[in-house]
């Protein structure tokens, strides 16, 4: 068994960091850990969400993936099967949208059954200064990443209330009660999903269901570099993979994010391992918001 997305060899130039790779040691968790669990990935085409989708089918899952592009969502079926040798099931679906999310609620029970995990990893971001944040884009990225993911785990309910071991993992952004400056948008809703986080597990826990949080660091996935940074990096000597190497080096861990850090803790937080753990937001960020300051 293999597990996709490791920290890439120190030798590695940035734009092999900056989708999940093949590991070389032995998958961590049991092949039969979520055995019969049928589990939802938004945005589970590119990066992280990949990654969570290919860790999860590693650990038994059957996975089903969405996102709005039907093309991305294809070549990440491909992708999912070369690397973990299991099919993950997709569909297209714009979180935003209620007859979206309704019609993936019905293809999941159809073709998987009822759903006992749902990862929301789907989200927009683009750098605005605050002063300059128009309505439409701030509830472009609200609708998506805030709405998009009450919208989607309230579709659920139901379906993770009858599995009697129901897990929502939704993604946030480390140290966000300190602000994003640049991207208050997504500071606002990545804030209030700790908040919904906590209001589900409190409200949820009598039926069996847990809700969790994962606040990861920086991670550089292509969406980042696209969205946020300009265009990936064509070699290590790139203005933009300098920044990123040098801010490597604030990380206590003296490294970014990958795809897999995340990924194992969604794994670990969905599973039994984590049947006492719920309403919690876990920083993945190398102990990065320990440097900055009180
Ligand atoms: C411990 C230390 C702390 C560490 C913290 C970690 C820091 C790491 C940094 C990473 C954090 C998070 C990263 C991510 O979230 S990565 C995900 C990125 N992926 C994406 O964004 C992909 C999806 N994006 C989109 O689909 C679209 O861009 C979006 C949905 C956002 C907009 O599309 P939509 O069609 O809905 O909207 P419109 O095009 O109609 O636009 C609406 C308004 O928004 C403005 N807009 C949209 N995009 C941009 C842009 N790229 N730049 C500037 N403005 C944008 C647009 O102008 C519209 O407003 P106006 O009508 O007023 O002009
Ligand atoms: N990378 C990082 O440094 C960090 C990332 N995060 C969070 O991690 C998660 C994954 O980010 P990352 O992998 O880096 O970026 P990606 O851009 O690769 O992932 C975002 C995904 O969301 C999907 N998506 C966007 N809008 C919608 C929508 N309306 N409906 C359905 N799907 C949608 C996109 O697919 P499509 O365009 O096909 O719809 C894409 O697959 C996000 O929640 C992000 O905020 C948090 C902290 C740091």
């Amino acid at each position: 068994m293999t597990v996709v997305g490791t920290p890439a060899p120190a030798s590695a130039g940035p734009a092999e960091t900056l989708e999940p790779r093949a590991m070389t040691v032995p998958f961590p968790f049991s092949p039969s850990l979520l055995a019969e669990r049928v589990a939802v990935v938004t945005g589970g085409a590119t990066g992280i969400g990949l990654a969570i989708a290919c860790a999860l089918t590693e650990a038994g899952a059957s996975v089903v993936i969405t996102s709005r592009s039907a093309e991305r969502l294809t070549a990440a079926e491909m992708e999912v099967a070369r690397r973990t040798g299991r099919p993950v099931w997709s569909l297209p679906c714009d979180v935003r949208e209620e007859d979206d999310v309704a019609r993936l609620r019905d293809f999941v029970s159809a073709r998987c059954g009822a759903a006992a995990i749902v990862v929301n990893n789907a989200a927009a971001n683009f750098r605005m200064p605050a002063e300059k944040m128009t309505g439409r884009a701030m509830r472009a990225v609200l609708d998506t990443d805030l709405l998009g993911t009450y919208q989607v785990t309230r579709a659920f309910f139901d379906d993770l209330r009858s599995t009697g071991h129901g897990s929502v993992l939704s993604i946030g952004i480390a140290a966000v009660e300190r602000g994003f400056p640049g991207y208050s948008h997504a500071g606002a809703a990545k804030a209030a999903i700790a908040s919904l986080t906590a209001s589900w597990a409190s409200e949820w826990g009598p039926h069996g269901i847990r809700a969790n949080c994962i606040a990861p660091g920086p991670v550089p996935t292509k969406g980042v570099w696209e969205n946020m940074l300009g265009q990936p990096p064509s070699s290590a000597a790139d203005a933009g993979a300098q920044a990123f190497a040098q801010y490597a080096q604030a990380v206590p861990l003296r490294r970014l994010g990958t795809p897999q850090d995340v990924a194992a803790a969604v794994v670990f937080l969905s599973s039994d391992l984590a049947g006492w753990i719920t309403g919690v937001t876990l920083t993945v960020d190398g102990g990065l918001n320990l440097t900055l300051g009180p």
